[in-house]
């Protein structure tokens, strides 16, 4: 079984039709589990428009074959289309780290900034969603999907957490998501590295299909201006880390998906540039579009 990513949104800002959110599933299946989901129907309305996807009421889409939530962080560009869209959801599960989950309760659905649509927090608890804490380095199966999803922590500006989360299907085929993250030398940590090590096996025995990582800023970026985020320099630095616990030919054509571009002025046409100039492990770097599948 081979894996399909739908991007409903990839911008990590400004675009707020165009926000972090991507439906993964089995090639042969329509159930998605969607890791982040900051943008939902403007993305699925493209990806009708374009014939991605059949035509129907995108709200239908979302209630019908969206089958749970795996939020990396809690950040408006990672939420925002999930929160926009509850009203007409369908019942559910959104799964988080417990510092997600604890923020996604206390500052979205609290009543005051939107309704309690969860089955913790402020009453009355309207119960659509249930929301689920995930422990660090430990996997679980999603049941509507049969998908084993195994979750990392990340750095994200210290001292806040994101997270990464592997995918795996039936035949043991792996893609790999990450949200938002700084590069362990700028964090102070050892997140990065410690995943690098869980997925090295991964990547030797070509089980792992694609790694979706983010590349927010240009390589100007000052560091005290990153707000634990990446640039090519410093994505080019943590895939050295990589290749060491695997070697140069296993890193060579691994397809590596560039998330999360901040797209003021001419910074994507820059950050593509330099990634196309610097590939020293000579991966496959791949732009996402809104409302395009691509497949692994
Ligand atoms: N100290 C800061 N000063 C200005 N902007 C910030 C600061 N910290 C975070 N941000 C912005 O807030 C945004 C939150 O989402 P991001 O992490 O994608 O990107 C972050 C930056 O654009």
């Amino acid at each position: 079984q081979s894996f399909k990513v739908l991007p409903l949104g990839i911008h990590g800002g400004l675009e707020e039709s165009n926000l972090s959110a991507y439906l993964a599933a089995n090639d042969t299946s329509q159930q998605y589990v969607a890791l982040d989901a900051g943008t939902l129907y403007s993305g699925i309305k493209v990806a009708m428009q374009n014939h991605s996807l059949p035509t129907e009421a995108p709200e239908k889409f979302i209630q019908n074959n969206i089958k749970a939530y795996f939020i990396s962080h809690p950040h408006l560009d990672h939420v925002a289309g999930l929160i926009q869209n509850s009203p007409a959801d369908s019942k559910k599960t959104i799964y988080g780290l417990g510092s997600c989950i604890e923020s996604i309760d206390k500052h979205y659905f609290s009543w005051e900034s939107w309704a309690n649509f969860s089955d913790i927090g402020e009453k009355p608890k309207l119960g659509k969603y249930h929301l689920d804490t995930l422990q660090k380095d430990s996997s679980i199966i999603e049941p509507n999907t049969g998908l084993k999803i195994t979750t990392f922590q990340l750095s994200h500006g210290e001292p806040f957490k994101s997270t990464a989360f592997l995918v795996t299907n039936q035949s043991d085929n792996s893609i790999l998501y990450l949200g938002d993250t700084g590069a362990d030398t700028i964090e102070h940590s050892h997140s990065l590295h410690h995943l690098w090590e869980n997925i090295a096996p991964l990547i030797t025995s070509k089980k792992l299909k694609a790694i979706f990582i983010e590349v927010s800023f240009p390589n100007s970026q000052p560091d005290k201006l990153l707000f634990g985020h990446l640039t090519p320099r410093l994505l080019n630095m943590e895939l050295a880390d990589l290749e060491e616990l695997t070697n140069a030919a296993a890193l060579k054509n691994l397809p590596i998906v560039i998330t999360h571009i901040k797209p003021d002025g001419n910074n994507p046409a820059t950050i593509k540039k330099e990634l196309l100039n610097k590939n020293p492990f000579q991966v496959k770097w791949i732009f996402p579009e809104q409302g395009r599948f691509l497949k692994f």
